[in-house]
């Protein structure tokens, strides 16, 4: 493949543009992203399409003098550059008065929100005539939602954890307000993070940042006391500056006209969360059924008292369900895995709940009246395709939508582009390309799609994980893209094959040893000369004294109590 007759390009230099090269192959793309990369040049265009390499530097390239350079330039007339999107766009909305939209994609870490924050310094800087407060307020947006929305993960110290579509809008040319519409945020990170990651930026900024008195008021303590921020093993990082970051969050709260009552709802609402966290549950035996016993009484009463709830309301909210029936009301009290996940559902309710209110909160501030009869410009700045050790819901729900936008993109760029020349009979010789339609039909086809199945057992009471998994594998265990899951850990193997196993160990073992993980395998083998109920309380026994045993601060204190650090 190498030389400029085959490609069309110089492979020592590389082409600005890559619908200049003659042949266009994952190869060939990459050997000249690689080359102009190794000239410091991280923007390549592909026609419309700009190709970005995150350099994990910052080069002077993003000044008002380039600003100037690529203002009212057509694409294509200066070298490659995140500004020269923004300008095309810009223009082409003055030009036709019609909304344009720059989706900006990529893998965690590539780039996207920089980009983002880019493109719109570019357009705050060529909205001459605006009004600078709205410009300002619609910036400052940005650094607030980047406390609540973003986190340190492995991959990215600031990774946004939520998608997020930001219309901006214009009159004449100049910004009259903006709309931010939140997707996706990620909630399982409110109660649980990796090794290694945190919780999201805002509860360690105003754990650093607020005076003792303040964190007084709150009963806060230091990150590292909190269950919910603990578990990723290092509460500070080194990229990131807490306590300066509280500093611009409080500034983001002022330019947006935040008032000191609803600063401090905001911040009742942080630490009544925190406090959740390390509430833990006694497990209490008797003869007929596990129930539980809360294990500390101070955190209850911090929430209570941040909340304005009755203590009794929340302990008993928090032990037990209520069910109500012809006018009967039935208490029935929760075990230890129900309790644990009645109180991350709270934790992860007022959480979410929050962050949706602040959005629209800076909606009301940032887009106003004046949006009726203004064009827009709109980013849409979303997760790109994830896939981590521990794969959950949420990255199932991130991947579809990548691959619904990819279709889209292979519908645009591909098949219309190929109809057009092929209908001015252009030479044009047919890309290939995959096709995702039948990943799209897999997950969610109605009425048998993986999504669409879940939706349907979510409303059957007697539905369980167990039949959601075989309506699975009746519909699709023929597709060649679904692949029957291995049991994933062995607790889940005890919560939900517990009582269930109508045969013994051995005839359980032929009939799904292609299900099971090795250890698990390896466990029952061990196990078959042992009754069912002998084997699963060896099981559980093993693996939830594990689990305790990785339980941090203050659980480890508690005897026979554990707080939530499940095996899954
Ligand atoms: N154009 C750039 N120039 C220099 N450094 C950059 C550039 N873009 C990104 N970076 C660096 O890479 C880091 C990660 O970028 P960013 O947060 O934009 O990634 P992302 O694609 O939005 O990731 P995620 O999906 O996890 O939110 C930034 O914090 C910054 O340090």
């Amino acid at each position: 493949m190498e030389g400029t007759n085959q490609t069309g390009g110089d492979p020592e230099r590389g082409v600005e543009d890559m619908i200049n090269l003659s042949l266009l192959d994952e190869e060939v793309i990459l050997k000249n992203i690689k080359a102009r990369y190794e000239r410091e040049l991280i923007y390549t265009f592909t026609g419309s399409i700009l190709v970005s390499v995150n350099p994990y530097k910052m080069f002077n390239i993003y000044g008002l003098d380039m600003v100037k350079k690529y203002e009212g330039r057509a694409l294509g007339n200066l070298p490659p550059h995140l500004f020269a999107i923004g300008s095309t766009s810009y223009s082409k909305m003055m030009k036709d008065l019609e909304n344009q939209v720059i989706v900006i994609s990529g893998e965690s870490g590539a780039g996207k929100t920089e980009a983002t924050k880019l493109v719109m310094q570019y357009l705050a800087a060529v909205n001459k005539n605006g009004n600078n407060l709205i410009t300002e307020q619609i910036l400052e947006a940005n650094p607030l939602l980047e406390s609540f929305g973003n986190a340190k993960t492995i991959r990215n110290d600031n990774s946004s954890r939520f998608g997020k579509y930001i219309e901006v809008f214009f009159k004449s040319g100049s910004m009259v307000g903006a709309r931010t519409s939140e997707y996706l945020l990620e909630k399982s990170r409110i109660v649980t993070q990796a090794p290694d990651e945190r919780n999201y930026h805002v509860f360690y900024e105003i754990l650093a940042g607020m005076t003792e008195e303040e964190k007084k008021k709150y009963g806060l303590q230091t990150a590292s006391k909190y269950f919910y921020l603990n578990q990723g093993g290092n509460c500070d990082i080194s990229g990131r500056n807490d306590v300066e970051n509280y500093r611009v969050l409080t500034g983001a709260f002022h330019v947006l006209n935040f008032e000191g009552n609803e600063k401090e709802t905001i911040y009742k609402i942080l630490a009544s969360v925190l406090h959740f966290g390390n509430i833990f549950f006694k497990r209490v035996h008797d003869s007929s059924h596990d129930t539980v016993l809360l294990g500390n009484d101070a955190e209850i009463k911090w929430i209570s008292h941040l909340l304005q709830l009755s203590e009794d309301w929340l302990k008993q909210a928090l032990t037990s369900k209520v069910t109500e029936t012809r006018g009967d009301r039935v208490v029935s009290p929760f075990n230890i895995d129900q309790a644990l996940d009645s109180r991350d559902a709270i934790a992860k309710a007022l959480y979410s709940r929050l962050f949706t209110y602040l959005v629209e909160r800076i909606n009301l501030i940032t887009c106003r009246s004046e949006r009726e009869k203004s064009t827009s410009l709109a980013l849409l700045d979303i997760f790109g395709f994830e896939d981590f050790h521990t794969n959950s819901f949420e990255q199932l729900n991130i991947n579809y939508a990548n691959e619904t936008m990819q279709f889209f993109f292979n519908q645009h760029i591909f098949r219309i582009e190929q109809n057009e020349y092929s209908k001015e009979n252009i030479d044009w010789r047919h890309i290939e390309f995959l096709d995702n339609q039948p990943v799209i039909d897999l997950l969610a086809s109605k009425p048998a799609g993986i999504l669409s199945i879940l939706d349907d057992e979510s409303s059957f009471p007697q539905a369980s994980d167990t039949s959601f998994l075989e309506k699975c594998h009746f519909h699709h265990a023929n597709n060649p893209l679904y692949e029957k899951p291995r049991m994933s850990d062995p607790e889940f193997f005890i919560r939900h094959y517990a009582g269930k196993i109508k045969y013994n160990v051995q005839q359980f073992l032929d009939k799904n040893k292609d299900t099971l993980r090795s250890d698990v395998i390896e466990l029952l083998c061990e196990s078959k000369n042992r009754t069912i109920a002998q084997m699963f309380k060896e099981m559980r026994d093993r693996f939830i004294t594990k689990t305790l045993s990785k339980t941090t601060l203050h659980h480890s204190q508690a005897k026979d109590s554990y707080s939530g650090s499940r095996l899954y």
